[in-house]
C-alpha cells in the first residue's frame, strides 16, 4: 500500500503486508523501479529505507541525519520529508550530484579522514543546513509576534538543549566552577544532551548506503562513461571483493557513528554479506542496544546486499571496547 504524506513534495510512504508483497513479486523485479519513477523519487533505493523506517520508526521531525553515499539522492529525499519541519540532512558522495531540495551535500571520498573531519565539523553547528529564516513583517497576519516566529523556527533539538541548560541547578554550576571537583564527576551531573553535545554527538541518524565503486569493465557502449552515477554504481560481481570493500565502508561509517551519534541515535548501514559481517555485527552490538539484520522486499533477491539496523546508541560505550577485535 502507498500512502501520500500531507501536501509536502511528491512523496509516499511504503507499508508492506504479505498480500502486497505477493502482488509486488507478481509484478516482476522492476516493480520498485517503475514505482520510483511514478512517485518522482530519484531511485528505487528509496523503498528500502521506507520499508525499514516503517518497521523501526527511525525518523522524527527536527532530526539531524547524515546520509553517506547519498547519490542519486532518494534516501535523502525521504529523510528530508520524514524529518520536516526543521530537520536537516547532510549527504556525502564521491560523485557530483544535484542534491534533492532542502538537502546539504559534501562531495568527497568518505574513506578520507579529511572528508570525515569536514562532515563532523559541519554537523557541529546546529544551524547549518536547516531551513532558512522566514522574512518577518512587524504585523503577522495570524497575530504571531516576532518572538513567536523565532521560537517556531528553532529546531526541537536546540529547544531541548536550551531547556536542559536552563534546568541545570545553580548549585551544579557552582560545583562546576569549584576547583576541587574532578571534571569527570562533574560531567556526569550534566544533562545527557549536554554531555553528548560536549563530545560532538549531535547526529540523530546515520545512514550508509555506500557501495564500493569498481572500475568499469563492461557496458562502455551504453553512454555509461558520461554518466558518473552509472559508472560508480558498479559492483565487481566478485562476492569476496564486494564484501571486503563494503566492510571498509561500514567500519568508516561505524567510526563516524561513534564520534557523532547522540545517545539513543540510530544507524542504518548497507553491507555485502560474507565472512567478516559477523565481526562487524559484534561491534555494532557493543555500541547499540538492539541490532537487526534486514533484507528488505525491495532489495533484489539475487544481490548479496543486506542492512544492519543499529537502534539506540548506548550511553557509555567505550571506544576501545567497541572496536576491539
Ligand atoms: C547505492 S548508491 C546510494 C543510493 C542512495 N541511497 C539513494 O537512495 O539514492 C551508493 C553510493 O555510494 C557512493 N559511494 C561509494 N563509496 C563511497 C565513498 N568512499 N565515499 C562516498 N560515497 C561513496 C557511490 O558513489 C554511490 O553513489
Amino acid at each position: 500500500m502507498f500512502l501520500v504524506v500531507d501536501d509536502a513534495p511528491p512523496f509516499l510512504i511504503y507499508a508492506s503486508s504479505s498480500s502486497s508483497t505477493r502482488w509486488k513479486s507478481r509484478q516482476g523485479k522492476d516493480f520498485f523501479a517503475r514505482e520510483a519513477k511514478v512517485q518522482g523519487l530519484k531511485s528505487r533505493a528509496a523503498f528500502k529505507l521506507l520499508e525499514m523506517n516503517e518497521k523501526y520508526k527511525l525518523f522524527k521531525p527536527g532530526q539531524t541525519v547524515v546520509d553517506l553515499g547519498f547519490a542519486p539522492g532518494s534516501w535523502s529525499q525521504a529523510a528530508i520529508n520524514l524529518t520536516a519541519p526543521n530537520g536537516r540532512v547532510v549527504g556525502i558522495d564521491l560523485i557530483p550530484t544535484q542534491p534533492p531540495k532542502g538537502v546539504s551535500t559534501i562531495q568527497g571520498n568518505f574513506l578520507s579522514p579529511a572528508i570525515q573531519a569536514e562532515v563532523r565539523a559541519y554537523v557541529q553547528d546546529p544551524d547549518l543546513g536547516r531551513p532558512r529564516r522566514l522574512v518577518l513583517s512587524s504585523e503577522h497576519p495570524e497575530g504571531l509576534t516576532e518572538k513567536d516566529l523565532e521560537e517556531m523556527e528553532r529546531a526541537y533539538i536546540d529547544i531541548e538543549r536550551q531547556t536542559h541548560l536552563e534546568g541545570i541547578k545553580a548549585e551544579t554550576i557552582g560545583q562546576l566552577n569549584s576547583e576541587s571537583a574532578s571534571a569527570e564527576v562533574l560531567e556526569h551531573k550534566l544533562p545527557l544532551k549536554e554531555r553528548d553535545r560536549r563530545h560532538g554527538r549531535v547526529v540523530d541518524i546515520v545512514l550508509s548506503d555506500m557501495s564500493e565503486p569498481w572500475d568499469q569493465t563492461t557496458g562502455f557502449h551504453k553512454r555509461s562513461l558520461s554518466d558518473p552515477y552509472f559508472r560508480m554504481m558498479n559492483t565487481s560481481g566478485v562476492p569476496f571483493r564486494d564484501h571486503a570493500g563494503s566492510m571498509d565502508l561500514c567500519m568508516a561509517a561505524l567510526t563516524f557513528c561513534f564520534d557523532t551519534l547522540r545517545t539513543g541515535g540510530h544507524f542504518l548501514c548497507k553491507f555485502y554479506q560474507g565472512a567478516e559481517d559477523k565481526a562487524l555485527e559484534t561491534k555494532l552490538r557493543r555500541l547499540f542496544t538492539k541490532v537487526h539484520r534486514e533484507k528488505p522486499d525491495s532489495s533484489r533477491s539475487e544481490s548479496k546486499e543486506a542492512y544492519f539496523v543499529g537502534l539506540h546508541r548506548k550511553e557509555n560505550a567505550d571506544r576501545g571496547d567497541v572496536f576491539r577485535e
